[in-house]
């Protein structure tokens, strides 16, 4: 309720990271807010996690049927709040409609097992759910990341508070919005707004169950120190993409495309160092370079624009300083590399940049250790697959990892020694939301998609059922 936040003294000032303008100004939540969402989602979750899988499937069908209807608009919504590409927030918006329709599906499977045991007695389990989970997110797939949370939570019988990133408020309002309309029993998806002090007062609530909290990996270590609860961590990778001289080459530059300039390069499972064969390195690069120097940067709202803006002005400027830093350490600046002014007067102000490749990198680099989390490749050369593996593997982070051959054994092979999460072959970010995804190492802790995401937002109660007397030894 906009009244009740009047109150508070913290302000977020949203702005329109395309054509740099205030877009909007937001009340932070402090703990009367807080307590007043948690009360309403138990009082939720009570008619909620009652309820028959299929019954709250219905629901989520609804959900996602006015997604469907309203797609356009959160694209549009989206674009406005983060600032990529109209084509890609749409994208975003399908991932979001997806995982909540195959989340319903799974809601009339959770089931338990039976066990049966000596003289005829039996256990059985139960699969429960926890409870009011916390949903917290960041702030480059914002509405996606609330349905990527939010589905499973309500399909296992939840009820979810979810904090979008202040970064970009918007389009996490629109879902509850819409789960509203779609007919959960109110409170059920609620949204409050805030930074790091709304985070913590969240996510140590005593009636928090579960924190779902996708971010940095600093912020995820916090997190994961708030209390003794359940909590999946989705965070930073600096991945790596391994090209082999066997490969397809038009489709290995694809790739390397696709791991690194989409949502303008922000995007956690970049595969941000490019691993190139030596062989077919200067073809490979000169390629890369081309297709790069094409990409159709400015208005986001454009149908033609591949490239929007980036977040915000301090990211922007923080991205460009990494660049300028990989000049001092010796790297080549192939391409890019610098802001962006678009032809449109109307945008001068906004956040772009031109995507940039980077040569003669090495293992080093600033550029090729941290993760910079805007449009810039790192290509780096190798001779041998083993090589190739220590290096890609030669990191703390492991959230994923992509090869290009055409060789299936050496596909597999290299695959089953790459330690990240969600490896790739011969194709770069794709995330069907029928598939798990999550990090290995610091990357992460549990899996967001799949089946196996039910059970990190339900509890097992196993129930042991005597038939005959009790064996006392006393
Ligand atoms: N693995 C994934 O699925 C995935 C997906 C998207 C982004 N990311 C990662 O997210 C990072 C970029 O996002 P960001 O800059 O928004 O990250 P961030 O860690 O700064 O913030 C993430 C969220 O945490 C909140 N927060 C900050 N401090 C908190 C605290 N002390 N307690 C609770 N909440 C707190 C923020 O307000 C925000 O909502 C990158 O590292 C990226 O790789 C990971
Ligand atoms: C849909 N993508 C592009 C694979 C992004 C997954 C979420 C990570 O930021």
């Amino acid at each position: 309720s906009p009244g009740r936040l009047q109150d508070k003294k913290l302000k977020i000032t949203k702005f329109n990271c395309f054509a740099g303008r205030v877009l909007c100004h937001l009340d932070e939540c402090g703990v009367e807010d807080i307590n007043e969402a948690v009360e309403q989602a138990k009082t939720a979750f009570n008619i909620w996690g009652k309820m028959s899988g299929m019954e709250r499937a219905r629901t989520m069908i609804e959900a996602a049927r006015i997604i469907e209807s309203r797609r356009e608009e959160i694209a549009q919504m989206e674009v406005i709040n983060n600032g990529k590409s109209i084509t890609e927030a749409r994208l975003d918006v399908d991932s979001a409609r997806l995982c909540i329709e195959y989340f319903a599906g799974l809601a009339s499977t959770l089931s338990g097992q039976h066990v049966q045991l000596p003289g005829g007695s039996f256990a059985y389990t139960r699969r429960e759910p926890l409870g009011v989970c916390a949903g917290i997110g960041a702030w480059n797939y914002p509405f996606q990341i609330a349905a990527w949370k939010s589905a499973p939570a309500l399909a296992c019988g939840n009820a979810m508070i979810f904090k979008p990133s202040p970064v970009t408020p918007v389009t996490a309002v629109l879902l509850a919005e819409i789960y509203a309309q779609a007919g959960v029993p109110q409170g059920l998806f609620n949204v409050v707004q805030g930074g790091q002090e709304t985070g913590r007062i969240l996510c140590q609530h005593p009636d928090i169950a579960k924190v779902s909290f996708t971010g940095s990996v600093p912020t995820g270590k916090k997190v994961s120190l708030y209390g003794i609860k359940p909590v999946t961590l989705e965070l930073g990778g600096k991945s790596p993409v391994l090209i082999f001289s066997d490969c397809d080459l038009e489709n290995a530059v694809r790739g390397a495309l696709m791991a690194n300039f989409l949502s303008q390069g922000q995007v956690c499972s970049n595969g941000t160092r490019v691993f190139v064969q030596k062989d077919i390195l200067p073809e490979f690069v000169k390629e890369v370079v081309k297709r790069t120097k094409s990409i159709e940067i400015g208005d986001p709202l454009l149908e033609t624009t591949r490239m929007g803006a980036l977040v915000s002005r301090p990211h922007l400027d923080n991205v460009l300083s990494y660049v300028n830093q990989a000049k001092k350490e010796g790297a080549d600046v192939l391409c890019g590399g610098e802001v962006f002014l678009p032809s449109d007067p109307k945008l001068k102000d906004g956040y772009y940049m031109s995507p940039c490749v980077l040569g003669n990198c090495t293992d080093e680099m600033t550029c090729v250790k941290e993760e910079i989390f805007g449009p810039v490749m790192s290509v780096l050369s190798f001779e041998t697959e083993e090589e190739a593996l220590h290096r890609a593997n030669d990191t703390t982070l492991g959230l994923a990892a992509g090869v290009f051959t055409s060789d299936v054994r050496r596909a597999h092979r290299v695959v089953e020694h790459l330690k990240a999460g969600s490896c790739f072959i011969n194709n770069y970010n794709i995330t069907p939301v029928e598939v798990p995804f999550g990090g290995f190492k610091m990357s992460g802790i549990g899996r967001e998609n799949g089946q196996v995401t039910v059970e990190y937002y339900s509890q097992l109660k196993t129930v042991f059922v005597e038939m005959g007397d009790v064996d006392s030894l006393f």
